[in-house]
Order: structure tokens, then sequence, then C-alpha cells
């Protein structure tokens, strides 16, 4: 009895070998469907009716916003179908009174039949428009829905200060959230055919009733065994899910690596292929035991939910044989009450499995929600002072940031100055803070302690947008866009419309000359693998177009900006890289100020001003020839990278390991 009316249990996770081996036991992904496990396992019959009205008003209003002349014709043609239902049943039961109660000879009857006959089929007709019109309808809602939602979600992630981005516990939201869209649009379809079910089972109920009051309790007992069925089968899936979510997850990401672009090399050259190919098959091998456990389990409760059913059928014929013989109910209510008594089960059966769906659905829609409020608690703010002109100098004072999940700070009080016109160098070991610092430069981050003013204004209190416009970009891991090479330069500022010719300047500046003469269609050639007839860059070909894009930004920017740079210059071979530094300094103008960030000592050392790092601490600072007379940290650095050009006397070989013959 407790494996049918028990709690559905947790099935404890079986791990299979491949993925011990993999992942040293199961993969545990802390979002998205665990993050509903509770939620989904409380789902009992009761809790999924109760939460019901306030779904559906959730998913009307966010109908209601998208088409509120789409949702009206909706509803209308799902209660004029349901008063279609019921008209339909009054007219089988016209037609069951005048061939089973009716006088007089057969063609008699059969004339008298006409008139119930006529009146199904009309209402079959209009019946069959409505069901159309809602679908029409509907369709139109359910992708307007998603539409609205997923530009929500999108407009939502775009706005929120970068600390967000970069906190754990956010992005989880951003996750998750991202299934919410779909699951709204498919809560539209879930709702419309709940308010079908509900409007058909009240109108088959009410007719019902009226042919007699003991056949209504007897629809209940029929349906009542395969609605449990299918919500204990709709568990017992969930249940199913939740515990094997991880290793679904785990098997797929083996998918993903085996045929992602990155992998492909060492997939071929070391073999990893036929590896985790193997392993896969093991994962795959397990889940499919689970789907097949899960299938005999379905096949069983649902066969009981049938049997139970049937003995509920068994007694409603039962009584109705007894009220017939015993001249409580006549021939032809009985020939419609069966009609009506299949028409309600299968509508309560259906009713319990959309209750069922919208519950599912609207996990999601829940998440979505609760990420749009927390995004809008986390966006950057609006408003604040216009950026003052002219800046002078952008001044660091003091500054500290401290990462949300670090104990130590990335930057601890520092303090730099930034004239316009002059070519400013950050340097330091891995770790020590120089992208930290430009990320607070360009009004990414904000200093939790100490100040950061633009000319005399606070950055905290000015528009970050206009700081953003006044900033250009050009990092390492810069974007490149899957689009053409013209596109990919004009991104550094979008707003700013320009065609080809226009961004010759910036092709020139940055010496991306050849890489564009190399392109098929020149600057219109599209940039992207993944697109047929599309070129890709080498590493340091797209440095040379990050290079014109930051060109293009900075030659389109008002004056007072800053140009931060970092580490531009990995991917270029040894010539390019000195005419690379040597642009970038040229980019330096009376408004406009450059910071450098490299590991290259070589690009520095013509700097204005050089600042060293050290562990988040601001160790010295000076010019290149100030910096090596004081023999500190930076010395050390520039002397360490010139040996390696030094003439080499002598090469002093590593002893070679002793290898005793075995023989
Ligand atoms: N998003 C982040 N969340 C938490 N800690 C971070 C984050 N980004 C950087 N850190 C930490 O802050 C410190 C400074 O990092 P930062 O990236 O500023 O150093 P860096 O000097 O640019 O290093 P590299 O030369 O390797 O690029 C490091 O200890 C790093 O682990």
């Amino acid at each position: 009895m407790k494996r049918f009316f028990g709690r559905v249990q947790m099935a404890e996770p079986r791990v299979s070998d491949a993925e011990r081996e993999l992942f040293g036991g199961p993969l545990r992904y802390d979002m998205g469907w665990s993050q509903h496990e509770h939620a989904t396992l409380d789902l009992t019959m009761m809790s999924a009716l109760r939460s019901m009205p306030k779904l559906v008003a959730t998913t009307l209003r966010m109908a209601w916003h998208a088409d509120r002349r789409a949702l009206t014709a909706v509803v209308v043609s799902e209660i004029g179908q349901g008063i279609a239902a019921a008209a339909a049943l009054l007219a089988v039961n016209a037609v069951m009174h005048a061939l089973l109660g009716g006088s007089g000879n057969a063609t008699q009857r059969l004339h008298a039949l006409l008139p119930g006959l006529l009146a199904a089929a009309g209402i079959a007709v209009v019946n069959s428009a409505l069901a159309g019109w809602s679908t029409a309808r509907a369709g139109r809602l359910e992708p307007l829905v998603e539409r609205i939602a997923t530009t929500q979600y999108l407009a939502a992630a775009t706005s929120v200060e970068l600390e967000a981005i970069d906190d754990p516990d956010f992005r989880r939201l951003v996750d998750i959230a991202q299934y919410g869209p779909a699951s709204a649009r498919r809560m539209i379809g879930a709702c419309v055919a709940a308010l079908n079910g509900v409007i058909s089972l009240i109108t088959t109920a009410g007719v019902l009733t009226i042919l007699h009051p003991a056949l209504l309790p007897l629809l209940i007992l029929i349906a009542a065994p395969r609605g449990w069925g299918a919500m204990r089968v709709a568990q017992e899936r969930y249940v199913s899910v939740m515990s094997w979510i991880e290793h679904v997850r785990a098997s797929r990401l083996i998918g993903n690596l085996l045929t992602e672009r990155t992998a492909a090399h060492e997939v071929r050259v070391h073999g990893v292929g036929d590896f985790l190919l193997s392993r896969y098959e093991r994962m795959a091998e397990s889940a499919e035991t689970e789907q097949e456990r899960l299938a005999s389990s379905k096949a069983l409760t649902e066969w009981v939910a049938g049997a139970l059913s049937g003995l509920a059928m068994a007694a409603t014929y039962g009584t109705m044989f007894w009220l017939i013989t015993n001249g409580h109910m006549s021939l032809a209510v009985a020939g419609t009450a069966v009609i009506a008594v299949r028409s309600g089960s299968a509508s309560l059966g259906a009713l319990v499995m959309n209750v069922n769906q919208l519950h599912e659905e609207s996990l999601y829609v829940r998440d979505h929600g609760r990420f749009l409020e927390r995004a809008a608690e986390r966006a950057i703010p609006g408003g604040g002072s216009p950026v003052p002109d002219p800046v002078e100098r952008i001044v660091l004072d003091q500054v500290v940031y401290r990462y949300p999940d670090r104990e130590t700070p990335a930057l601890d009080q520092v303090s730099l100055t930034l004239p316009m016109g002059s070519v400013t160098a950050v340097v330091g070991e891995n770790g020590s803070g120089k992208s930290t610092l430009m990320k607070l430069l360009s009004g990414l981050l904000l200093p939790q302690e100490g100040t950061l003013r633009w000319g005399d204004a606070e950055v905290g209190g000015l528009d970050r947008s206009e700081v953003f416009s006044r900033v250009a970009l050009l990092t390492q891991d810069f974007q490149r866009w899957p689009v053409t090479a013209a596109m990919n330069i004009r991104l550094g500022r979008p707003a700013h419309a320009a065609s080809p010719e226009d961004l010759q300047a910036s092709v020139d500046h940055a010496g991306a000359g050849p890489v564009v003469a190399k392109l098929p269609d020149g600057l219109r050639s599209l940039l992207a693998r993944m697109f047929r007839g599309a070129i890709e860059l080498s590493g340091g070909e797209w440095q040379k177009i990050g290079l014109a894009r930051t060109h293009w930004r900075s030659s389109t920017s008002q004056a007072g900006s800053v140009l931060i740079v970092d580490e531009p210059t990995s991917a270029l071979d040894p010539e390019a890289e000195i005419e690379a530094f040597d642009r970038i300094r040229r980019l330096a103008g009376p408004h406009r100020a450059v910071v450098l960030v490299t590991h290259r000592m070589s690009g520095v050392r013509h700097a204005d001003r050089i600042y060293v790092l050290h562990r988040g601490r601001l160790a010295e600072h000076g010019s290149h020839d100030e910096l090596m007379a004081a023999q500190g940290r930076y010395a050390a650095m520039f002397d360490a990278q010139a040996a390696q050009y030094a003439p080499i006397a002598r090469i002093p070989r590593p002893a070679s390991p002793t290898v005793t013959d075995p023989a």
C-alpha cells in the first residue's frame, strides 16, 4: 500500500564508476533544478490545487500586459466552448428521449430525433470554430509573453553592476532565470487548457446534477483514481529528475567537451576522444536503467489507477441499473449520463495534468521574477551629475577595493594621478591588482574606501553612463564579436553610425591594413567561424582589429577621456608589438589620458609615469629612469626580462637523469 499511497521518496543517486573516475563523485551543480527540489517534492494534489488561483492570476496578469485583446478572445472562446459542451449534452439528452422514451412508429421516432441531431451538429460546428479561435489567439499570446519575459531578462542582466556579475550567487540566479521565459510561454498553454478543463467540468457537473443528483459523486469517484495516478506518476518523474539531474548534466558536459572546438586538439592528439566516449556510454547506460525503472513504475501506477477507476465505473453503472429498475431514472437519462460521465472523467483527468504542469512551470517563472527583483536592486543607478568639462586629471586617493568573497583587499590604499595628455603604465606581478585598478578607473567598480575623482567630481556621484562614454577599453580578452570586420570596429561606439570608409583611419592607425586586405570582402567580411563563408583570424590579427576598435572609440569620444589598455600585445609578434606600443602612446592627446597595463617591460619604459603594484599596494612609482636608479622592484623586473635577451656566454645543461639498464 505504501508503495502506491506513501510519500514519493528521493532515490539515493547511483553514481556510475565513470563519474567517480572523472569527477571524484556525482557532479553537483548548485543551480537550476536543484533549487526547486524542495518546492517540487512538496507537490501533492492538494498543494497544487491550493496554489492554482495564484498561478493562474500571475499568468493572466502577464498575458494581460502582453495583449489584452488576445487574452479576452481566448477567455471568451474557452467559456463559449464550455457552454457548447453543456448544450451538446442537452442535445444528446433530447435525442435519447426521442429514441428511447418517445411514442409512435419508427418513422415518427426518427423524425422526432432530427431537431436534437441538428442541434448537436450545429453545436459541434460552433465548438470547433471557438476552439480554432482560441488556438489562434493563444498562438499570438504565447510568443508575445515569451518575448516580453526574455527582453526583461536580458535588459536586467545587462543593467547590473559588474560586482553582481562577479557574485556567484547572483550568477546562479542569472543561470536559473534563463528558463523563465519559455516556462511563461508554456504556462499560457497550460492555463488555457486548465481553464477549458474547469469550464467543461463545471458544465458537465451541472448537466449531470440536472439529470440525477446521485450522478455527480459517482463522476468524482470514477475520475479520482485517474487523477491520483497522474499526480503519482508526475511526482515519481520529478523525484527521478531530481535524483538524476546531476548525472544527466555530467554526461551532457562530456558530450559538449567532445564536440567543442577549443577541446578539439587534445581530443584528437591526446586520444581524449575515445576515452571520454567510453565514459559517456557507461554514464548513459546507468541513466537508461533509471528510465526503465521509471517506465515500469508508471505502468504499474496507471494500471492500479485504471483498475480503481474501472471499479468505480462498475459501481456507477450498477447504481444506474438500480435507479432504472426501481423507476428512479429513465433509460434516456441513463444514456445521456453514460456519455456525460465519460466526458466528465476525461476532463477531470486532463485538469489534474494541467494543474500539475502549471505548478512545474511556475517554479521557473517564479525564479524569473526573483531575478528581476534582485537585478533591480543591483542595477547601475541612473541619473547623477554630468562629468565636469574640462577634466584635467583623474585622481585616485587611498582607494581600497575588496572582492565580496575575499578577505584581503585586491587594492589597498592606492593613490595615483592620470593627467590628460599623459601615458601612465601600471606593472606588477600576477594577482597584484592591475586589472582591478583598471575596472575602477573605467567606472565598472566603485571604491569601497578612498576617493576616485574625475576633475573635482567624485565618481560615485556622477552619471555612470557618462563616465562609460568617456572610457575606451582594450583588454587581452576583448570581445571577438561574430559580425563583420567593419562592425567589429564600429562596436567600439555602436551609437555612432559609420560606413566601412569612415573606419579606414582606425584600421590604418592599428596597422590592421594587411589583415583587412587579406579578407575576401575587405571590411565587409564576416569574422565568425561558426557561420558559413566566415573567416577566422589569428590571435595577433584579432588584436589589431581590437586596437582599431579602440582607436575608433577614442576618436569619437568627447574631451576629457581615458584610454585603458590591459595586455594589448600578448599575441603580437615582436615587430608588431613595438609598433602597437608606439600606436597606443600616440593615442594620448591633450584631452586624453592613456593607461597601459602590461608585463612587457620594454613597452612601458617610454611611459610618462610608471606605477608598480605589489599585492594590491603601490610599491613605487616614477619615470623609467627614476625607478631604475632606485634599484627597487621595477628595476628587478626590468633586469630579469632584459637578461633573457642578453648574449649567452654559456648555456648550462641540466644534468641527465641516470637511467639504469635493467638488462
Ligand atoms: N572577480 C573576482 N572575484 C574575486 N576575486 C578576484 C576577482 N578578480 C580578481 N580577483 C582577485 O583579486 C586579486 C587581484 O586580481 P587582478 O586580476 O586585479 O590582478 P592582476 O594584477 O591583473 O593579475 P594578472 O597579471 O594575472 O592579470 C587576485 O588575488 C585575484 O584572485
